[in-house]
């Protein structure tokens, strides 16, 4: 008889479990997204490996809907699931795993960067050494020190994505990271993506730059319109 055959049923649900933990970084099922205003995002089933995922559509058409959703910050229908975690069954495990910089960051304009950073470096378990290194990559200098009523939209992009890669998460959200910073500072925004990815890190990112999808060796590019997905290309 074939061994195979032999496996109950059980271990057959065991194995199924470790496929999809290892094929699928993120998993989506019947998500279903409605505001007041009348617009509805709306995702059968998507799944996405590990690496990096591009996500397209027109303004409006639902990407930071889905974006927040998948960060956690969001209400909605339907079931999310990363590394084989569910956000509505396992929310505060699943949170440490993802790491989220929104398009337009806000931020209590009291607080320094420095506050800010130490807050969320708890509870993500970042240390200095990643901190100064962050700093130095996205051109912060001391400016961290000063209230973030004081800052540029480049800067308070740049505080954003500083958040968002603190601790050690599966997967980081960049929605239109390159937007209002300054040319050095998406290149090095550019190799410290690619060395994240090198070290397992997945991402998915928005963009509206023109060339974007020449960025990054994609493994998926997705397409949204009004609140459906149209295309998913590998
Ligand atoms: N908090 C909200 N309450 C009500 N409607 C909202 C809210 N946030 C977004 N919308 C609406 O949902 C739709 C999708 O918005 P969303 O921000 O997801 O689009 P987007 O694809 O990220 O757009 P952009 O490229 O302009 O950033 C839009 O019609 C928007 O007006």
């Amino acid at each position: 008889m074939n061994s195979l055959l032999r496996v109950n049923t059980n271990q057959v649900q065991l194995l199924e479990k470790q496929d999809n933990c290892i094929h699928h970084m993120l998993q989506i099922q019947h998500f279903k997204k409605t505001y007041p205003t009348g617009f509805q995002m709306e995702i059968d089933s998507l799944h996405l490996a590990k690496g990096i995922h591009l996500i397209k559509g027109e303004n409006g058409s639902g990407k930071s809907t889905l974006l927040k959703a998948i960060a956690g910050i969001h209400a909605f229908e339907g079931e999310i699931m990363l590394d084989g975690i569910s956000l509505k069954k396992e929310p505060i495990p699943f949170r440490k795993l993802v790491n989220y910089s929104e398009a337009e960051p806000l931020f209590p304009d009291f607080l320094s960067l420095d506050e800010l950073i130490a807050f969320v470096s708890k509870t993500k378990g970042a240390d200095d050494v990643q901190i100064e290194s962050l700093k130095e990559i996205l051109g912060i200098g001391d400016y961290s020190k000063n209230a973030i009523s004081t800052y540029s939209s480049g800067m308070l992009k740049k505080a954003g994505i500083i958040l968002a890669f603190l601790g050690t998460p599966s997967l980081i959200i960049l929605d239109e990271p390159y937007t209002t910073i300054d040319v050095g500072s998406q290149k090095r925004l550019t190799e410290l993506i690619n060395q994240q990815l090198q070290s397992g890190v997945s991402f998915l990112l928005t963009s509206h730059i023109a060339d974007f999808e020449e960025f990054f060796s994609y493994d998926s590019v997705l397409t949204i319109a009004d609140g459906k997905l149209v295309q998913t290309h590998e």
